[in-house]
């Protein structure tokens, strides 16, 4: 473990090479959810889900992951409840994941690392008007985050890896509709929480955490399909390969994770 440890360092994407400190950051993300610090919250309430598959436009390879982005302009894909007082509109929803099944998630569960977890991000509609505006605030974002492991394959998830292949080049988008992200929803309902932030520029610290106990399983050839991506534009020479994008762990500070079941 120790060694793969290493290994994942080493092979850290440039963007992270420099250690990108956020200026002042104290509440930055990912981190390692230690359970014998994690505390149960009696008054969490259930999370409140309701995706609309009539609402998924398109997915975009942005160069550092592949993002499949909703229309925000109703309620009609939108989470509340939880930790969260105001109802959040998802905008999109994207992954990280490593080069092997060894490693390729953000945050970690007492150290353990998975392949690869799902980003579900939102904006917080009750205060905010458009993404952007709510990006920079301390309660704008609520990011639903699902670990991935390697067993089953996926079949909801199929519909999306047939859909990689045309967006393998950076700045590439393809229509892609009529998806429901529901179905990469573990069944069990127990979560933590935390305030962190983005985990990639601008790194703002305006993320609520929920990130989900139990993982979903994708199997490998699926998850071999994510790695065939590619962080170059077509006309760059130099092809690299989409893998382990995901930030380096930052320090908990004064923060305490919550979770939802005891
Ligand atoms: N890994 S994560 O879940 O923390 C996450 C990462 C990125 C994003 C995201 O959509 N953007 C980050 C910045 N980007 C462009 C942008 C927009 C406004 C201002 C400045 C820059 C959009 C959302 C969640
Ligand atoms: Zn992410």
């Amino acid at each position: 473990a120790t060694c793969a440890y290493k290994l994942r360092h080493e092979q850290m994407h440039p963007l992270w090479q420099t250690p990108v400190e956020a200026p002042g950051g104290n509440r930055q993300s990912p981190i390692n959810i230690h359970l014998r610090d994690s505390i149960f919250d009696p008054t969490l309430q259930p999370l409140s889900i309701r995706y609309d598959a009539r609402t998924c436009r398109q997915i975009w390879n942005n160069g550092y992951s592949f993002l499949v982005e909703y229309d925000d302009s109703t309620n009609k894909s939108r989470i509340c409840g939880g930790p969260l007082v105001d109802h959040y509109r998802l905008s999109q929803f994207h992954f990280h994941w490593g080069e092997n099944n060894l490693w390729g998630s953000e945050h970690t569960v007492d150290s353990k690392v998975y392949p690869a977890e799902l980003h579900l991000v939102h904006w917080n509609a009750a205060k905010y008007t458009k993404f952007e505006e709510a990006i920079m605030e301390n309660n704008g974002l609520a990011v639903l985050a699902v670990f991935l492991k390697v067993g089953k394959r996926h079949e909801g998830l199929q519909k999306l890896v047939d859909a990689l292949p045309a967006v393998r080049h950076k700045d590439s988008v393809v229509e892609f509709t009529n998806f429901d992200p529901t179905c990469m929803l573990p069944t069990c309902p127990d979560y933590w929480t935390y305030e962190g932030s983005l985990t990639t520029p601008p790194l703002t610290e305006s993320v609520s955490w929920i990130i989900k106990k139990r993982p979903i399983e994708v199997s490998h050839d699926q998850l071999a399909v994510f790695r065939s991506l590619l962080f170059t534009s077509a006309d760059e020479q130099e092809q690299k390969s989409m893998v382990n994008n995901f930030r380096p762990q930052q320090p908990l500070m004064n923060r305490t994770v919550r979770s939802s079941f005891s």
